[in-house]
């Protein structure tokens, strides 16, 4: 048999260690496995070399309670690897959590318990981490983000995670893609990308999202009268990612001085996710609001900047009669509101998006909608689909709308997420536009998310609250990155 040499054999295992990414220490596990055994084939001494310094597995998980952006409880995980024997904390993420959420949404475990946090507490959910999630992961390599993924969603066996909650796993799924990023010195977003594409397939180049950035708020998110529950406003995609994020800004505060001129220094308050929350009656006066300001800042509305609004309409349609009160008092019925939705595209051209322009079972109106205007604008589905698979799937069959809002924990899991957008993707060539939560806590997952998956857009709401700029800001981080390797 051909002897092969002692340095070809340590380049030999040097390949086999980097394939493995057995990192640490690597070079120490190389030298003794070669002094103290020259002669062994390749294959004895790469087992030994694992042995030596094994690849990183999980060693442990512990969830605790922490609060989000409205004050609420939500899901912490931290994640502990093992590594060459010794246990580190690896990475830490968390839950974000809805107001205006959809009938499908994996379930939010909280402990009922009125007499702490309201009811809202979230200890049984972080048990859950500690107690069933860490122990089905122990030992697992942290490679595969989706294998990961797969083993909590089997263990929790139920598609709206009601066994261990969707707040534990969706904190789970997001603090173990930070620990595999960080155990293969990656920046998330291009880990995140490997388990996406597989690692043949990674994309050489990468686009940033366009943000839909939330500028005046109503419904659920902000006190008034105003039925809508979000207006937003989009940059050019034709500018980088800074510009974007300057042009819109700049809006934001024109707006601010806009509205504390017309309606008094209150005006200036601010909704859940940053937006301003004036006293409103109507679509028309936020809309043409945020036009004056877009023209003030210098900009031309509808090229420069263009409209976007989040109606929730399942916030205030009427079970019952089956109609939808538009504006405080004036009940509309499905059809009335789908005629109403193309007039006022009509009178604001400059509209580019609709998410939940209607109620999250209204079928039928979503059908006509998306005969009426899918071929103008975005028509986005939020609560509709709630981020699953299968209700996805039935979206695209049925034709209800062209766009997908996804949010992790709507599902549970980034795997599922992953699922989304490719149906989305390859079987409507439709756009995504990966979102946050109302309430949210200073994790920018979602940003290394959208970047990951080559989402067109991202919803984070306004350029203003901690909660919602580090999103912002981590693709400030992410572009820099991307130029500087000439991956743009
Ligand atoms: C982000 C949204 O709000 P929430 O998190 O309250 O569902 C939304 O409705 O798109």
């Amino acid at each position: 048999m051909k002897k092969i040499s002692l340095s070809s054999k340590k380049n030999q295992l040097r390949a086999y260690v980097e394939k493995h990414k057995i990192a640490e220490k690597l070079e120490d596990a190389l030298n003794s496995c070669l002094d103290k055994l020259p002669e062994e084939p390749f294959s004895f001494l790469a087992a030994k070399l694992l042995e030596l310094a094994p690849p990183p597995v999980v060693d442990h998980l512990h969830g605790r309670q922490i609060l989000d952006s409205r004050g609420n409880p939500t899901v912490e995980v931290d994640v502990y690897c093992k590594i060459n024997g010794e246990v580190k904390l690896m990475a830490r993420s968390s839950a974000p959590s809805g107001a205006s959420t959809g009938s499908s949404e994996a379930l939010e475990l909280r402990d009922k318990d009125e007499k702490t946090y309201l009811g809202k507490g979230v200890l049984k959910a972080c048990k859950n981490v500690d107690e069933k999630i860490s122990p089905v992961l122990q030992g697992k390599e942290l490679k595969s983000l989706v294998l990961l993924d797969e083993i909590m969603c089997k263990t929790d066996g139920t598609e709206l995670k009601t066994k261990l909650g969707g707040n534990s796993i969706t904190a789970c799924s997001f603090a173990l893609a930070t620990a595999g990023a960080k155990l293969l010195d990656q920046p998330l977003f291009m880990y995140l990308a490997e388990n996406f594409y597989g690692k043949e397939n990674m994309p050489s180049k990468f686009t940033l999202p366009v943000p839909m950035v939330n500028i005046l708020n109503g419904g659920k998110h902000a006190g008034g009268k105003l039925k809508i529950q979000e207006f937003m406003i989009v940059p050019s995609k034709d500018i980088p990612f800074s510009q974007r994020l300057k042009n819109v800004t700049t809006v934001y505060h024109h707006l601010g001085k806009l509205l504390v001129k017309r309606y008094g220094v209150s005006a200036k308050n601010l909704g859940d996710e940053g937006g301003f929350a004036p006293l409103l009656d109507t679509a028309d006066e936020a809309l043409e609001a945020i036009e004056e300001a877009i023209k003030s800042a210098g900009f031309t509305v509808g090229t420069d900047i263009r409209l976007a609004m989040d109606a929730a309409a399942s916030e205030f349609y009427d079970e019952k009669t089956q109609k939808y009160e538009i504006v405080e008092g004036e009940w509309v019925t499905t059809e009335e509101l789908v005629d109403w939705w193309v007039a006022l595209v009509e009178r604001h051209p400059a509209i580019c998006s609709i998410e939940d322009g209607l109620h999250e079972t209204d079928y039928k109106g979503w059908i006509s909608m998306q005969e009426k205007l899918g071929d103008k604008i975005m028509l986005v589905m939020d609560d509709v689909t709630t981020s699953n698979p299968r209700l996805i799937k039935q979206g695209i069959e049925e034709k209800w709308a062209n766009s997908l809002l996804l949010k992790i924990n709507q599902i549970g899991t980034i795997m599922e997420g992953f699922e989304a957008v490719r149906l989305i993707h390859n079987e409507l060539q439709g756009n995504v536009i990966v979102s946050h939560r109302s309430g949210e806590t200073t994790n920018s997952v979602i940003a290394d998310l959208a970047v990951g998956v080559g989402a067109g857009y991202i919803k984070t709401g306004a350029t203003a609250r901690g909660e919602r700029t580090c999103k912002y800001n981590r693709l400030l981080q992410i572009e820099e990155y991307l130029i500087s390797k000439e991956m743009l």
